[in-house]
């Protein structure tokens, strides 16, 4: 069985862009609380993005997921979602997925950069990077 260990969230929805928020996850159980817009439901759906590559029914493939740059009054937001995890063979793991949301004329255009898998070899700490999806744009 894969255990998940750590999720990073940059830029999604309330969570800031410019800061790194790292969930660690406990076993046996983990709970997540928190008021009202707190972030509760975006954690959940970071991991269902993380694992699944898709994104909630509500998102506007993809608009509404991103926090929104006009918060900041940028035209430019740079997001990613960083999720590890342990292999069943006992590899750590880190899904890297990243995101881009630009303001162009009079739309917002969403990208999925690319997604990358990192590996790391526990004898030598050498990282190994597997690409696993390609940049796709929505506007
Ligand atoms: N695109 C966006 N950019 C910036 N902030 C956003 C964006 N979309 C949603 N938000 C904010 O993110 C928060 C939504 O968080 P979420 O739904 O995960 O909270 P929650 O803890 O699950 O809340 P509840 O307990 O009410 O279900 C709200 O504060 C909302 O205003």
């Amino acid at each position: 069985m894969s255990i998940v260990d750590k999720m990073l969230i940059k830029g999604i929805r309330s969570f800031d862009p410019e800061k790194k928020n790292v969930i660690t996850f406990f076993r046996p159980l983990t709970l997540i609380v928190g008021p009202n817009g707190a972030g509760k439901t975006t954690i959940i759906e970071c991991l269902k993005l993380s694992c699944t590559g898709e994104l909630p029914p509500n998102a506007r493939s993809g608009h509404s997921f991103i926090h929104d740059p006009k918060v900041a009054g940028e035209t430019e937001a740079k997001d990613q979602i960083n999720l590890r995890f342990k292999t069943a063979a006992g590899k750590d793991v880190v899904c890297i997925r990243s995101f881009q949301l630009t303001q162009k004329a009079s739309k917002m255009e969403y990208k999925a950069i690319e997604s990358v898998l990192q590996t790391i070899n526990p004898h030598n700490g050498e990282i190994h990077c597997q690409l696993y999806s390609s940049t796709s744009t929505t506007r």
